[in-house]
């Protein structure tokens, strides 16, 4: 089940809102520019299932994202808990940080912790399967895939470079919450 959880950026003991329903939650991230859709998922590729084995399994998704949206580069994070370097990975991820361009993640299997800073809120949107999200340009942001990941996304760009990100320096993803699993 798919969460948001809306905290004043100063204040993590107060939970300003929160729902498990798909069009609360999408209306909350409609407010701060942020797209949030649930997709049908139909095939049943476990995390660590292979990057083409996932792209070849989802082309009509990524051809109508790409046609529709203008994104020029896709690849694939696929990760199950016995990766030998999952605790780096999970690192790269958990500090603030933005993108010059939007971020867009197709939640595949799996689920995985995005934490949104904006409008002087932290929005927490636990993502599952099915979830498509799309963070605009320099929204400020960390992920979190937690001790033990189990998620694929697919992730689309509209930088040919693929993944490039700002760090912010602000400690403030340490004040909230992670992903237990
Ligand atoms: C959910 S895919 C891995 C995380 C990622 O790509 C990113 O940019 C997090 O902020
Ligand atoms: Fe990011
Ligand atoms: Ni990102």
């Amino acid at each position: 089940m798919s969460i948001i959880r809306i905290y004043n950026e100063t204040d993590t003991t107060n939970l300003l809102f929160t729902s498990d329903r798909q069009s609360r939650i999408a209306e909350r991230l409609n407010d701060i520019g942020v797209r949030f859709e649930q997709w049908s998922t139909t095939s049943t590729l476990a995390p660590g299932a292979s990057q083409e084995d996932v792209i070849a399994a989802y082309q009509a998704d990524i051809d109508r994202l790409m046609q529709e949206d203008g994104y020029q580069t896709v690849d694939v994070v696929s990760l199950s808990a016995d990766h030998p370097q999952k605790a780096e990975l999970r690192q790269k991820f958990l500090s603030e940080h933005t993108h010059s361009e939007d971020e867009v993640r197709f939640f595949v299997a799996g689920e995985g912790l995005f934490s949104l800073h904006a409008d002087n809120k932290v929005f927490e949107v636990l993502c599952q399967q099915g979830d498509l999200i799309s963070v605009p340009a320099n929204t400020p942001h960390w992920f979190d895939m937690g001790p033990n990941p189990g998620f694929i996304a697919i992730r689309l760009f509209n930088n040919p470079d693929g993944w490039v990100a700002n760090f912010t320096d602000s400690p403030i993803a340490e004040r909230f919450n992670r992903l237990e699993n």
